[in-house]
């Protein structure tokens, strides 16, 4: 134990290099490691770049060579060490990434063949869906709410554009699930959705056009102040990336996710899907195993209970379309 915790950035460098070199020496093993680091927030990740916010600087870091291949993402909560000034030209280091408690995945697609995380420990998931221009995507709107029910999201429909069209349809479709909503358009102050995304890690998703810039814009006006040299991230202008980026908002946080096209729908589980549906899953319980609980499956307990008036039909409806967009093309623009 001649090498003890020093803790001190320079003992961190040999603590690599220890490692890399000796294999499993228990001493190694045992040693508290980076007991000095700090903790931060992954703001955006840009070419192996980690912009993190650590006690309100912005500080650029790289992932220290013992985490390995891990992924890091936008949203996690990292450990940190190294020069955390947030000067021009300085480089921290993230030692370690805390459990998640969400994560939000996107599938493979034509520009990236691998499955990723692309956003951790969100708690909310604001789904922004215009009324017209262009028009309402329900498919769309349905594979969110999936992906936000698997990831144990809270969903939130933010209807946007409501000086075009009016908003009672789409409201009807989303009654018997109880997502909850919010009506924008350009004349109202946006205070229900303010309240609605206070204190909460919430990511935004939606296909282009819909106005989802510009409800951040409005949510955060000045943003690029207020996560300093992180601003030319956000998906617009020169340095659009596909990498999400998360901006503080009133006690917690909006991350904004340009690139998001879909999430992946089908190694979900109908029965952990279900599960989501208390009222239904109940019923569910006693559907033979493998049920896909619509409505050719002759067995389905829920159509049963369904005949006996002892759900909700519209519920049932619901839920039954929400599993069947699972399938389909992934890839698909909504
Ligand atoms: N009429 C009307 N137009 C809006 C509203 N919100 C946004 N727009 C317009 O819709 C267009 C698209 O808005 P953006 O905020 O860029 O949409 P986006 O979802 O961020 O789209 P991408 O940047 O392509 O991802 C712009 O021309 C906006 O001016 C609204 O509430 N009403
Ligand atoms: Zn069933």
């Amino acid at each position: 134990m001649s090498r003890t915790r020093g803790g001190g950035r320079h003992l961190d460098e040999d603590d690599i290099r220890v490692r890399a070199r000796g294999g499993s020496r228990p001493r190694t093993r045992n040693r508290p490691k980076h007991e000095n680091a700090v903790a931060g927030l992954v703001t955006n990740v840009d070419r192996g770049r980690y912009r993190c916010l650590v006690d309100g600087v912005a500080v650029v870091a790289m992932k220290a060579r013992e985490l390995g291949r891990g992924s890091i993402v936008v949203g996690d909560r990292v450990d940190l060490v190294g020069d955390l000034s947030g000067r021009p030209d300085t480089l921290a280091r993230v030692v370690r990434v805390r459990e998640r408690r969400s994560v939000l995945r996107r599938t493979a697609d034509d520009t990236d063949p691998v499955e990723r995380v692309i956003v951790a420990n969100a708690d909310q998931m604001a789904i922004v869906c215009a009324l017209a221009d262009p028009e309402p995507q329900p498919r769309f709107v349905d594979r969110c709410l999936v992906a936000a029910y698997d990831a144990g999201l809270d969903p939130l429909l933010c209807l946007t554009k409501a000086d075009l069209a009016a908003p009672d349809e789409l409201v009807r479709v989303y009654e018997p699930l109880g997502v909850p909503f919010e009506v924008l358009s350009p004349d109202g102050e946006p205070d229900g959705l303010r309240a609605r995304l206070a204190g909460r890690t919430s990511v935004f998703v939606g296909s282009s056009g819909v106005g989802k810039s510009t409800l951040v814009n409005r949510l955060i006006p000045g943003t690029d102040r207020a996560v300093g040299h992180v601003n030319a991230v956000t998906g617009r202008g020169r340095h659009t990336s596909t990498s999400a980026v998360a901006l503080p908002f009133e006690g917690g946080w909006l991350i904004d996710t340009p690139g998001v096209r879909s999430f992946g729908l089908a190694h979900i589980d109908p029965e952990d899907f279900v599960a989501g549906f208390p009222d239904i899953a109940d019923v569910a319980a006693d559907c033979p195993p493998g049920c896909s609980h619509q409505e050719d499956e002759p067995d389905c307990a829920i159509g049963a209970a369904l005949e006996q008036g002892r759900l909700d039909a519209d519920r049932v409806a619901s839920l039954r379309r929400l599993l069947a967009s699972r399938e389909g093309d992934p890839d698909e623009q909504p």
